[in-house]
């Protein structure tokens, strides 16, 4: 894998919280890579170590193999947005672009073309303090872009947007991607987030609990199976044998846990027991979430 973030045994603390604890992590390029956990889990204090922000207490974050600190021209190699960007309230959009624009080393003449790219061509002449919490969202995303990075990290960009704004964000993302860009995103809304990612890394605690691709996160989680039987007794113990807990629900029926509709029908199949309805719930992005943060809290 050609990792473009790289994470090592990192750890902080601050006083006696310990923030992250001992996490990796690497995000390969060209991906779209989520990063969730719980309020309080670490993302940001991973995000802002990446960004050279916070200083480790061990281990340590990588951008193309080097800390942000050791990036020869870090406006083109990472960019980013994170939580509560600051403005200057009396500035224009498009001032607060020339500035950082300059600041970076990057011609003025992005400057108008990033503003129409996020949506703020007509605003841009419009002073910052007027702009709504999407309108700076996009604004931040804007500064973050003006070095036409390789890589985004964005902390909860669907903030304050709305829905057309997240439509336009999740293609943006994607056609970044599709460019062989990187993208990491942390975020709340994981309905949202699994729409777009290659995979997540979900944190708890500052550790890393759960990893991969969406769809393998849930497949593996099994589903709740709902199944009408002609002998729900016989075919709970049958489930039973195989280590999958059934419990009754109404008459006929039986809900088999953390299964899936194969594995049901096979059995019931094995026992010749007749099946006359049958219907898995596939565990969504979020299930997994609140199995994964739960289990660790046990
Ligand atoms: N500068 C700081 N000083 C002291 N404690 C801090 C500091 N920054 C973060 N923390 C603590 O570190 C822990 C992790 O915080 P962090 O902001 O990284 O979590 P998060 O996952 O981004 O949370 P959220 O989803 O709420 O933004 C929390 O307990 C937080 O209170």
């Amino acid at each position: 894998m050609d990792a473009v973030i790289e994470v090592d045994s990192l750890t902080k603390r601050f006083g006696r919280t310990v923030a992250v604890d001992g996490l990796s992590f690497a995000v390969p390029r060209g991906s779209i890579v989520g990063f969730l956990g719980p309020n309080g889990s670490g993302k940001t204090t991973t995000l802002r170590t990446l960004l050279g922000l916070t200083t480790p207490t061990a281990g340590r974050a990588t951008v193309e193999g080097r800390p942000y600190a050791a990036l020869p021209d870090p406006a083109r190699v990472i960019g980013a947005v994170l939580d509560a960007a600051q403005f200057h309230p009396g500035r224009t959009g498009r001032d607060h672009l020339r500035v950082f624009a300059r600041a970076a080393g990057v011609a003025r003449s992005r400057v108008d073309a990033l503003l129409r790219l996020v949506g703020l061509g007509e605003a841009a002449g419009r002073r910052v303090r007027g702009y709504s919490l999407g309108m700076r969202q996009r604004l931040s995303l804007a500064t973050a872009l003006l070095g036409d990075p390789r890589v985004l990290v964005l902390d909860e960009p669907a903030n304050g947007l709305d829905p057309q704004g997240i439509r336009w964000l999740r293609d943006f993302l994607r056609d970044r991607r599709d460019e062989g860009r990187t993208v990491l995103v942390s975020s709340h809304v994981l309905s949202e987030v699994a729409q777009v990612v290659d995979e997540v890394l979900v944190l708890h605690k500052g550790r890393l609990v759960a990893q991969g691709p969406v769809a393998e996160l849930t497949a593996a989680a099994g589903a709740p199976v709902r199944v009408r039987s002609a002998d729900p007794g016989r075919l709970s113990e049958a489930l039973a044998a195989r280590g999958v807990t059934a419990t009754g629900d109404g008459p006929g029926w039986l809900v088999a846990h953390r299964t899936t509709a194969e594995s049901v029908g096979a059995t019931a199949a094995e026992h010749r027991i007749a099946i006359y309805e049958m219907a898995a719930h596939p565990r969504t992005l979020e299930d997994i979430f609140l199995h994964v943060t739960g289990e660790a809290d046990r």
